[in-house]
């Protein structure tokens, strides 16, 4: 590695050029991102079997690797690099299809923050882009007994093929009908607080004295199966999600009054009475926080089951009735060797021509990432089309082409 040619930060650095050390072998892209230098290398000179990634800290002129989160791009010879947000690369790869194309590096989201948190490092996330419109997953919480559980449930039976389920990670014990995998993967305190430090949670929460936590895998295996995932979380929980990438709709299901909430709770008789006592107190500061925090869409009173049932379809149902029809995108494509990109209103342009006919064929293609996704994993719904770079506008709009006089 030592022949390599050294990366020189002097043009980004403002004051004396300065060379500093790297490992790079030339291809190599950097972005500014306040006082650090995200490079991104094609090649991972560690690891070689994906995108490497170095951080160099303008103020201490000391190169850092960060912990990588997420799924990482395999090595590419030619990519290209954009800032969006101040808080996330957009890398497109060239040669490679459309599953395999598009990737994002979040480099300073809320959910790359509280990691670096926890585990007092450099923390940068890689999420796959996947293109096609999907449902934003749906957030349900509210205190212990109000219902939630029940009203998913009716919504799995009615709804098999849409829906599905984000099975949890808890390190409480099973109750008699729980089966792990299914309603929750119970596992132990020491293996779930290595995994988070992982980062292999978008989520969790101390909840009545366990752990609580979605898997960034289970929210990906409903994605993944072309379902829209349903998540069973606390306040807490709600609040992390909302503070990640994952777009979703946060429903707060709260209980007609205090009195009807322990009774239900009582009468499912899964606990004891110290822990419904636990749950109970927990539930009052819930029900402060769900209600006022304007963390929720929406908050249903959970009085008649059926009732309650009707409108939180109502809720979703109206969701998907707004949802703009999708645009056309390419099933399959592989960019070609040379595909400089460029920022137009939101919209990623990126100019595909092939090496071989340089002069001859040129396509652009507009990729429109207004929609989140989930993350650290993939980044769904974004939104990929053609345009006649003469005739179009970056909506893919047929637009008055005016000739001058010297054409
Ligand atoms: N609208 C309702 N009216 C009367 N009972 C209800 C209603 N909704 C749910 N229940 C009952 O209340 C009990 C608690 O419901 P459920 O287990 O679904 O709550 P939960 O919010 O999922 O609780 P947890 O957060 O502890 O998992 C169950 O016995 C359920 O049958
Ligand atoms: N933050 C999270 N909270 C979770 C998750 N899975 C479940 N929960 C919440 O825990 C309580 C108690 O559940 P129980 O099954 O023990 O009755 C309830 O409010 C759930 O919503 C999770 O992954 N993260």
């Amino acid at each position: 590695m030592g022949e390599a040619p050294a990366f020189f930060a002097d043009n980004l650095m403002g004051d004396s050029p300065k060379k500093v050390d790297s490992k790079s072998k030339g291809n190599e892209t950097a972005i500014v991102v306040g006082s650090k230098i995200y490079v991104i290398d094609g090649v991972d000179h560690e690891l070689g079997s994906t995108i490497g990634v170095r951080i160099f800290d303008k103020s201490s002129g000391e190169w850092r690797i960060p912990i990588v989160l997420g799924t990482k791009p395999k090595p590419s010879k030619d990519f290209s690099a954009v800032l969006l947000n101040d808080d996330r690369v957009l890398v497109v790869r060239g040669n490679s299809g459309s599953s395999e194309c598009f990737w994002f590096l979040e480099v300073g989201t809320p959910f790359v923050r509280e990691h670096e948190k926890t585990v007092g490092n450099e923390v940068v996330a890689w999420s796959k882009g996947v293109l096609g419109n999907v449902e934003k997953p749906i957030v349900i919480s509210g205190p212990s007994g109000v219902g939630k559980g029940t009203l998913i449930s009716k919504l799995m039976k009615e709804f098999p093929s849409m829906f599905g389920f984000s099975v949890s990670h808890t390190t409480r014990a099973p109750r008699a009908k729980e089966k792990n995998g299914i309603h929750y993967h119970f596992t132990d305190r020491n293996v779930m607080e290595s995994e988070i430090k992982d980062g292999k949670f978008l989520e969790f929460a101390s909840v009545h004295g366990n752990l609580y936590g979605t898997s960034v895998e289970a929210v990906e295996v409903v994605a993944d199966a072309g379902k829209r995932c349903i998540l069973d979380i606390d306040v807490q929980g709600a609040r992390s999600v909302r503070a990640s990438a994952l777009e979703a709709i946060f429903i707060f299901i709260a209980p007609p009054s205090f009195d009807e909430l322990e009774k239900r709770l009582r009468a499912r008789a899964t606990e004891t009475e110290e822990q419904i006592q636990k749950r109970l107190r927990n539930a009052r500061a819930e029900l402060e926080q769900g209600k006022s925090s304007g963390l929720f869409d929406h908050i249903l009173v959970n009085d008649d089951l059926e009732t309650c049932y009707e409108k939180l379809k109502n809720i979703l149902c109206l969701r998907e009735a707004a949802k703009s029809a999708p645009k056309t995108i390419p099933e399959s494509f592989n960019l070609s060797i040379k595909h400089p990109v460029s920022m137009i209103d939101q919209k990623l342009l990126i100019n595909c021509t092939a090496a071989e006919h340089e002069n001859t064929s040129t396509n652009m293609y507009v990729l429109d990432f207004l929609l989140k996704g989930g993350a650290p994993g993939r980044t769904r719904g974004l939104n990929m089309y053609a345009i006649n770079p003469v005739t179009d506008d970056v909506n893919g709009n047929n637009q008055l082409h005016l000739t001058s006089s010297f054409d």
